[in-house]
């Protein structure tokens, strides 16, 4: 028999016949009652029948009978009559020579100590490793190399049988070959006299040591490992140049009974602890295993079932003889033997034909593989490919044609848009100032806000005190909480704050075309004090306006309030309260002050009055205060016959350097915690049943916004951006009743002019209570 270099089965292995799995195969073994059993009276309450059956044969009670069973059945039950070699050739044999085939073995021996395990392990290695070499002598036509290597795990430590060195070996995980035990000796065997040669030495190296039941007893397991590599030239024709490489073990466990039992102490006591670690966890994988290999099997949890992994369901065939004592006062013992026996019968394996393929011909194998790929490519039909490509351009192409009309239509929808928009801005600019910029998003106009206190075109419109009939609505006092929530709770009295009243002569200096809105926006800091004083005083309370936002609005929109009914149109719902009319305050608003009568009294009929009559109903819809507004400093101040409104003038700047003296505090009671809004609550002077209507525009909210330490202008900006995002959502009852649905851009203009100057009002106001706060 040649053997084979380990170069020559250093390559791949490859498992075939998948269809291996089998169940262990399970044997019992009973021996005869030894002499100390014998010497001690002991008597034998388990015996074999049919060869497949170990019975009690003890009469147990009842309660005896329901724990354990009088009878087990294995694969073979072999009696104390039966020799070794019966035992190896009906409960080892076919497992242990199925090595020479390919395929991995293993037989154990498990039992107690003094059970016969090491008396049956011996005499099956011996009889396997002899049909071994019986089986190589018939089958010339292969070549076979035995290889011998042998192991004890003792106290958790592996060592090498075949090697003086004691030194521990380290476990290794290979990817093929699973658990591998590092630098262990392997010896070839070379012959049969070579092979007991090797078994003496690993009998020599042994832990053994005496204790109460075996003088003899082995107090490691021992793993015999012969690894057979055989040519597989005529064995499986189309695997040529590989080889079947398999490893048969022989497992000699060492005792599976308790220390109590076997009386150990000191060093046995020790030893027992680690055997029954390793044999603890092989019950414990043995039992998993009966259940199926779903949940976690632990196998690492010891070295024995680490190394004998593939043995316990994997890929080998597995034998386990099962020793026991007949004696009965090793019943115990003898029933957890056979418990063990039970479960591991329940386990199967999967062997399957291992065969290591050489790189060479693993070379060729691809090499006529990649031949195979490229003669089915070639064969291929090109018109199939033709085929297929032509019919998924055509899918793209439909593709690309859908795509392409919806972008046509996209276009035109995006056209269509342009030209309303520009219809718009046309109409915008027809009315004389392109201040107002239609959104075709929004639908309705952005506002440019500007911080232009000196624009000579722009009109004026400030909160003024002029018409005594109208005391109680030319002043408002503002309440905290609609501009600032940090200082809402402070509402008092003292903290009404009194707001700027202009003059009437204040009136008269402004007015020209209407090209915008402005609004004061900023007080000067005293400018209570310094309300009597002379030019100085002038220069000083113009130095202290700082700026004025100007709202710059065309014409034509404001003038749309002027096609309804001013009755009707009020934003802010006065028909509930005791007010008087608005639109009387509107009327006399500017129209009386800037000579232009006539305008208001032809109403609709002519662009330009209609125009300013829209504007006087969007004061009459802005200015007029509700009573809650109403700031009670102007009844103490006397300023009771003045009105407020708003005035057009080219220049708020100019007018109030002109007639600053006329622009008067009376009185003004402030804290330095004074809230700037907040105190209509406690307004003594509000007229009873004045309740105004929230009005439509929810300007609350957007007041509070203002309230927050921020720059004015970006304050105003924002608030005026903020309404008109809010005012999309909005329906405010005044717009839809004061004007028609022709020019709904316009609308939305107005109804920001009216946001804006409510707005704007408030902020005066605020700054107004700085100015005294500072
Ligand atoms: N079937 C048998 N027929 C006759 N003698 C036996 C048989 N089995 C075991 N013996 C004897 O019993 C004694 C103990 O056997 P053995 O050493 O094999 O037990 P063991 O299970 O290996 O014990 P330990 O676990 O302590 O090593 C030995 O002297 C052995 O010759």
């Amino acid at each position: 028999m040649g053997e084979m270099g380990a170069a020559d089965v250093d390559g791949p292995m490859q498992a075939l016949s998948g269809d291996g799995e089998e169940k262990i195969l399970v044997s019992v073994r009973l021996r005869p009652l030894n002499e100390k059993e014998i010497a001690r009276n002991d008597v034998s309450d388990w015996e074999s029948i049919n060869g497949d059956t170990v019975i009690y044969r003890n009469n147990l009670s009842v309660s005896e009978r329901s724990m354990y069973p009088t009878a087990y059945t294995f694969d073979r039950v072999f009696g104390p009559d039966c020799s070794t070699k019966q035992v190896y050739g009906e409960g080892a044999k076919e497992v242990a020579l199925s090595v020479v085939s390919g395929i991995n073995s293993s037989v154990f021996a498990y039992g107690q100590t003094s059970s016969g395990k090491t008396y049956t392990m011996g005499g099956i290695t011996e009889y396997s490793i002899a049909d071994i070499y019986d089986y190589v002598e018939k089958h010339k036509e292969r070549e076979f190399t035995l290889k011998f290597s042998a192991m004890e795990i003792y106290n958790e430590s592996v060592r090498d049988l075949l090697s003086t060195d004691t030194t521990p070996l380290r476990l290794l995980d290979d990817p093929e070959r699973g658990t591998v035990v590092e630098r262990l000796t392997e010896e070839s065997i070379r012959d049969w006299n070579h092979f007991k040669e090797l078994l003496s030495v690993c009998e020599a190296q042994r832990q053994i040591g005496e204790t109460s039941l075996n003088e003899a007893s082995s107090r490691s397991h021992q793993i015999l490992r012969v690894t057979v590599e055989s040519s597989t030239q005529e064995f499986l024709g189309h695997y040529k140049s590989s080889t079947l490489a398999a490893t048969v073990n022989f497992v000699d466990l060492a005792g599976s009974e308790r220390a109590s039992q076997s009386l150990s102490a000191g060093m046995r006591l020790k030893e027992g602890c680690h055997i029954n670690r390793s044999l603890l966890t092989l019950g414990t994988v043995i039992r998993k295993l009966s259940k199926g290999k779903n949940g976690h099997i632990p196998f690492r949890d010891s070295k024995l079932t680490r190394i004998l992994q593939s043995s316990l369901g994997g890929n080998a065939r597995t034998a386990i003889i099962c020793t026991m004592s007949p004696a009965r006062s090793h019943v115990e013992q003898s029933r957890n033997t056979l418990l063990f026996a039970s479960c591991a019968k329940e386990v199967t394996t999967n062997a399957q034909v291992n065969v290591v393929v050489s790189d060479k011909t693993l070379v060729k194998q691809l090499q006529r593989e990649l031949a195979r790929l490229e003669n089915e490519l070639k064969n291929t039909r090109p018109d199939a490919v033709t085929s297929d490509s032509t019919a998924v351009l055509r899918e793209k192409d439909l593709q690309i044609e859908k795509l392409m009309n919806e972008v046509a239509e996209l276009t035109q929808r995006l056209e269509l848009a342009q030209s309303q928009i520009e219809n718009l801005l046309k109409a915008s600019e027809g009315s004389g100032s392109s201040t107002v910029w239609a959104d075709p998003d929004h639908h309705y106009p952005k506002l440019r806000v500007r911080n232009s206190f000196r624009s000579d075109n722009s009109v004026s419109y400030s909160l003024i005190s002029e018409d005594p009939p109208s005391l109680d609505l030319g002043a408002r006092s503002f309440d905290a909480s609609q501009c600032s929530d940090e200082q809402s709770s402070r509402s008092s009295e003292a903290s009404f704050i009194h707001l700027p009243v202009f003059e009437e002569n204040f009136l008269s200096e402004s007015f020209s075309t209407l090209h915008s809105i402005s609004t004061t926006n900023s007080v000067g800091n005293d400018l209570h004090e310094k309300k009597d004083a002379d030019g100085q005083t002038n220069q000083n309370f113009d130095d202290n306006w700082k700026e004025v936002q100007c709202i710059e609005v065309e014409e034509s929109s404001v003038s749309q309030y002027s096609n309804s009914n001013t009755s009707e149109s009020r934003p802010y719902g006065f028909e509930e309260s005791n007010m008087p009319s608005p639109d009387i305050k509107t009327d006399t608003l500017g129209l009386t002050k800037v000579g232009n009568e006539e305008r208001a009294n032809q109403e609709v009929k002519s662009p330009p009055l209609k125009e300013q009559k829209g504007l006087n109903d969007l004061q009459s819809a802005f200015i007029i205060p509700s009573p809650e507004k109403f700031s009670p400093w102007l009844l103490e101040a006397g300023l009771s016959e003045s009105r407020s409104f708003l005035v057009r003038s080219r220049s708020c700047r100019a007018t109030f350097m002109n007639n600053s003296p006329g622009f008067c505090f009376k009185k003004v009671e402030a804290y330095e915690s004074t809230p700037l809004f907040g105190f209509e609550k406690d307004f003594p002077g509000r007229p009873e049943g004045f309740q105004r209507k929230r009005p439509a525009l929810k300007h609350d909210p957007d007041i509070e916004r203002l309230s927050g330490n921020v720059s004015r202008n970006s304050i105003c900006s924002s608030a005026v951006n903020e309404l008109k995002e809010e005012s999309v959502g909005t329906s405010p009852d005044w717009r839809i009743a004061s004007v028609g649905s022709s020019d709904m851009g316009l609308i939305y203009v107005a109804e920001y002019l009216v946001s804006f100057f409510f707005i704007v009002i408030c902020y005066n106001i605020q700054d107004s209570c700085y100015g005294m706060l500072d």
